[in-house]
């Protein structure tokens, strides 16, 4: 089902926890709402739910317009942080609840409920541990029956606030797998909540990445990672070296380089911000697009080399980091000065002072 969010505003008395919130979710795709902690993610995913009323704007799924529809009617899954099983019902029963709970003409009968939840229970691959208790399960485990849970009542969308929030790193890595495997079985429309990065880039089919109540981007995994566009995006989305530059009609000066202007950039002409990502700025030889940094110290982790260093011209400490096979023969040394430069790059007007 497809889900279509336009001009969403949502207020606690006077603050303002969403605004102007525009989104598109294809049918079948994994959307993650990517932000920092009071972004308004959970808040938008509540909206989807039915379990929060947008004060302004629309949402549809399906096509079909939400405003009037009641929460139990949207038939939407959802699996909330503290949405807890219910720890006097064995697994089995916790799955069925959903079922067990409908309306007398729309409930199962109690043998098609059992069947139904032992289905569920093979798709999360828990089949021996429908007798069990949740105290009995890891918590690993656990998400899963509550994912079972929520798509037991055959739900049109399926929404979840930081699936894995709790767990362990290990634990959340295997669970991440297996979601997106889970996903691409049953292509269910899928809105999940993270403010890990890592989590997002590595799961969804669309990233939107939010902040204060408002969309920064909306993308690809690779398009918000490789292409920004703005500078919280940047920063929130893995490191960036950020360095100030003066932008001309054709051409950007920074740390005493010239580059080119890049075709794409509409903002003023003027003070502005370069920012790079540690693995695109490479030694290269000295040319006009190149600039020095003095290197401070070098760490060599396996296979990366980690390099602090500061730049010549603005005195500004840098954090690079290189695969080996990236550098020509020789590790750069502390002490030295190295020519730097890069292709790739984003191009901002500098922020006001705060
Ligand atoms: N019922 C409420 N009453 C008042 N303020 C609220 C309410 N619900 C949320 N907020 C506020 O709205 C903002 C957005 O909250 P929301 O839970 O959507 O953020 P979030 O991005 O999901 O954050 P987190 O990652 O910490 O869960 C926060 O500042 C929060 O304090």
């Amino acid at each position: 089902m497809r889900v279509e969010l336009r001009g969403i505003e949502k207020r606690f008395q006077d603050f303002t926890a969403l605004s102007g919130i525009g989104l598109d979710i294809e049918a079948g795709h994994l959307c993650a709402l990517l932000g920092p902690s009071g972004s308004g993610k959970t808040t938008l995913l509540r909206i989807i739910a039915g379990l929060e009323h947008a004060d302004a704007g629309s949402l549809r799924i399906g096509g079909l317009d939400m405003s009037a529809v009641d929460v139990r009617d949207r038939q939407v899954g959802f699996m909330f942080q503290n949405y807890a099983l219910f720890r006097h019902m064995s697994v089995l029963d916790n799955i069925g609840f959903g079922l067990k709970v409908r309306p007398r003409q729309t409930r199962p009968e109690a043998e098609a409920i059992r069947a139904r939840a032992k289905e569920l229970l093979a798709l999360v691959q828990l089949e021996k541990f429908g007798d069990r208790y949740p105290d009995q399960l890891s918590g690993g485990q656990r998400q899963r029956v509550a994912l079972a849970r929520a798509l037991a009542i055959e739900p049109r969308i399926l929404l979840l606030d930081e699936p894995f929030g709790a767990l362990d790193a290990r634990v959340r890595k295997d669970l991440r797998r297996w979601l997106r495997e889970l996903h691409q079985t049953l292509k269910l429309t899928t809105v999940f909540v993270t403010h890990d990065q890592e989590e997002a880039l590595e799961l969804a089919d669309q990233v939107v990445v939010m902040d204060h109540g408002k969309v920064e981007q909306i993308g690809s995994p690779t398009e918000v990672y490789e292409r920004p566009a703005t500078p919280f995006v940047y920063e929130f989305l893995g490191q960036a070296v950020r360095l100030p530059c003066r932008i001309g009609p054709d051409r950007v000066d920074v740390e005493g380089a010239v580059l080119p202007r890049p075709a794409g950039y509409s903002g003023p002409d003027g003070a502005g911000e370069l920012f790079i990502r540690p693995h695109d700025l490479l030694p290269q030889e000295a040319r006009s697009d190149a600039f020095p940094i003095a290197i401070r110290s070098v760490a060599v982790i396996g296979p990366l080399v980690r390099v602090e260093a500061v730049t010549e011209h603005g005195a500004i400490p840098i954090d690079l980091e290189w695969h080996r096979r990236q550098l020509a023969t020789r590790l750069p040394a502390a002490g030295e000065t190295l020519q730097v430069g890069t292709s790739h790059f984003g191009l901002f007007p500098a922020r006001q002072a705060a």
